[in-house]
């Protein structure tokens, strides 16, 4: 008799809430692209990329990860990275994923925006009809720079608004906490727009606070650093406030220094809405059921706790109700035999 459970996380539906689509750059598309749009980039080969991904914060990430988005240029290639992540994505089982677009770093090197948002429209509505896949854009505005450039990014994007899920803060997170942005999520909130920000990634719990309380957002992008801060624990708990939380980005940019010590099983324990997410998985080693894996083998995760987080996700993704209850009930159905001792192979 053998009681191996049988769990496997790629037969889980789930939604990805936090992917960067200039994260899924992987290096031949780099190269590939480079090449087809003439841009000088300082790698010659796979090994070189490869060696150059080591990263000691966010900020050496992202030079890294800035400087590989410049062979992106024109809607073919928007529409070709996009698709090729969201075919990728449905493998893991992601019925629905949201990514994260910043069209800013693209307009500032004379790239359209109507070509940044085109390209990922088009891939979006391929995949609906080829793979079921779901989801939408979240137009991410920089941290580091102007309101009056977040402002701008929003008038630009209501043309696309069918395919505009939400918008959300990104960047540079040390020294730039989100306060500022306030009247810029107020103008999303009044066009009906869904919010996120980025804090608590390597900030302080302070910025999770300040994002809850003065751009109101309905989730929070990480949210790791929340620990520090029992009562903001307890508060993300009670009102139910999802993190999207990204295991392998996270030890990547050394947040943790491995994933033993990730703490997204305490703050699953703490009651609060975790998800598991791949952030930018071209530069962090995984997608999103990798992440969930590795996750699941260093913590010790059951299967009980990752139908948790995958549920979590679900309930948190800015989707259509039936298609939500669909897939909550297909996990209700994988989850049923757990309490009945049927998963094992006995
Ligand atoms: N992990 C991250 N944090 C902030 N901005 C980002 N842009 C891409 N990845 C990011
Ligand atoms: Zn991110």
């Amino acid at each position: 008799m053998n009681s191996v459970p049988l769990f496997d996380i790629k037969a889980v539906p789930k939604a990805e809430l936090h992917v960067h689509v200039e994260g899924t750059l992987e290096p031949g598309m780099l190269l590939d692209f480079a090449r087809r749009n003439d841009v000088a980039i300082p790698y010659r080969s796979m090994n070189d990329i490869l060696s150059a991904y080591r990263f000691s914060d966010l900020q050496s990430f992202l030079e890294i990860y800035w400087a590989g988005l410049t062979v992106l240029r024109t809607e073919r290639d928007f529409y070709e990275l996009t698709r090729a992540y969201l075919t990728r994505a449905r493998e893991d089982n992601v019925v629905h994923a949201e990514i994260y677009v910043t069209p800013a770093d693209h307009t500032e090197r004379g790239v359209p925006f109507d070509a940044v948002m085109d390209g990922i429209s088009a891939a979006y509505a391929d995949a609906r009809l080829q793979r079921d896949i779901t989801g939408g854009v979240i137009l991410c505005v920089r941290r580091h720079k102007p309101v009056e450039e977040a402002f701008a990014a929003i008038e630009a994007a209501r043309r696309w608004r069918d395919g505009v899920v939400a918008l959300g803060l990104g960047g540079p997170e040390k020294g730039y906490p989100p306060g500022p942005f306030d009247e810029v999520f107020a103008r999303a909130r009044a066009l009906g727009w869904k919010t996120t920000a980025h804090a608590g990634e390597e900030g302080p719990p302070d910025y999770v606070t300040e994002a809850i309380d003065r751009l109101r957002v309905d989730r929070i992008d990480h949210g790791v650093q929340c620990e520090a801060d029992p009562a903001l624990m307890r508060r993300l708990a009670d009102e139910g406030t999802p993190l999207t939380v990204c295991p392998l980005s996270n030890v990547a940019l050394q947040i943790f220094p491995d994933l033993q010590h990730h703490n997204l099983r305490r703050l699953l324990h703490a009651g609060l809405c975790v998800t598991v997410n791949s952030d930018d998985p071209a530069y962090f080693g995984g997608h999103v059921n990798e992440n969930f894996v590795r996750a699941a083998a260093a913590l010790g995760l059951t299967a009980e706790e990752q139908l948790t987080l995958a549920d979590n996700s679900l309930k948190a993704a800015f989707m259509d109700e039936t298609r939500r209850q669909d897939y909550r009930r297909v996990i209700r159905d994988i989850r049923a035999p757990l309490h009945t001792g049927h998963l094992h192979d006995d």
